[in-house]
């Protein structure tokens, strides 16, 4: 689905990403991880066009997103989703309005009809029908991230990019959107790219894990080579305290 060839981004002199290849695959859910700073986001951000990349290729779909024409850009831009890591939801909008943001800037069908699909998707994240109409400044952590979720399948996308989506939610909320997650996964067939800490998430919805330090990608696989990498920061983060209290010593 996504093809990743000698990445670099960076800001002024600094490379933050300095080189690296990463395939995502179809139907799979890839756990992004590394240290505080490693570029997680900023991988993210370039894959999606938001950043510039100083150098290296994005193939989404098989086409390069450099050579990509306008049209085959937009066509690309519709079938993924994104939830950024506080939701970035409007504030003035409505939850129902913005799930329908997406539908009317990449499609033309009625009002009726996006306010048919909005609704769905408000059943599919589960949230109540009544959310529809409060903003978000009225929704709780969980809620907005739901409705970011929303807004990020309101297009119905092969692919959705979350950026840690359980962060800042309490762990049976965080337990939720997981099952959540992995509901889509196998009823939608979605692919999933998910940057996270939760190692929580990583062990219970990631079919691979890619592990980012230094600007360098230094492992990718299942949880059972991540906990076998020797790397000292891998180490510290699936053998340590947390891990073990994660049960992820077990996949050893
Ligand atoms: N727009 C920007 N301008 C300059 N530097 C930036 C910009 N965006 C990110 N950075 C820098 O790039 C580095 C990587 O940031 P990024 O947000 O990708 O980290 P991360 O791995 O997602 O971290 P965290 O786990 O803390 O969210 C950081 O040092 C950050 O300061």
């Amino acid at each position: 689905m996504i093809k990743v060839r000698d990445l670099v981004v960076g800001f002024g002199e600094r490379n933050v990403i300095d080189g690296f290849d990463l395939d995502v695959r179809r139907g799979e859910i890839l756990g992004v991880v590394g240290p505080s700073g490693a570029g997680k986001s900023v991988t993210l951000r370039a894959i999606i066009g938001l950043l510039p990349k100083k150098a290296g290729t994005v193939e989404v779909f098989g086409v390069d997103m450099d050579k990509a024409t306008w049209d085959e850009r937009l066509a690309i831009e519709r079938r993924w989703g994104v939830l950024f890591q506080q939701g970035a939801l409007f504030s003035s909008l409505t939850v129902k309005q913005n799930i329908e943001m997406p539908l009317r800037e990449h499609t033309h069908i009625s009002a009726k009809l996006r306010d048919e699909i909005a609704r769905l998707k408000i059943e599919l994240v589960g949230l109540k029908p009544e959310a529809a109409d409060l903003f978000p400044a009225e929704l709780s952590g969980g809620m907005i991230k739901r409705a970011a979720l929303a807004r990020a399948l309101s297009l119905d996308p092969d692919i959705v990019f979350l950026d840690e989506p359980t962060a800042g939610l309490d762990p049976i909320g965080a337990n939720a959107f997981d099952r959540l997650i992995m509901t889509l996964k196998d009823t939608l067939g979605l692919t999933v790219y998910m940057v996270t800490h939760d190692l929580d998430s990583l062990t219970t919805v990631c079919d691979r894990i890619a592990a980012l330090k230094g600007g360098k990608l230094i492992a990718v696989g299942p949880m059972s080579e991540m906990v076998r990498n020797d790397d000292p920061w891998m180490q510290e983060y699936f053998r340590g305290e947390r891990a073990r209290a994660a049960g992820i010593g077990a996949a050893a």
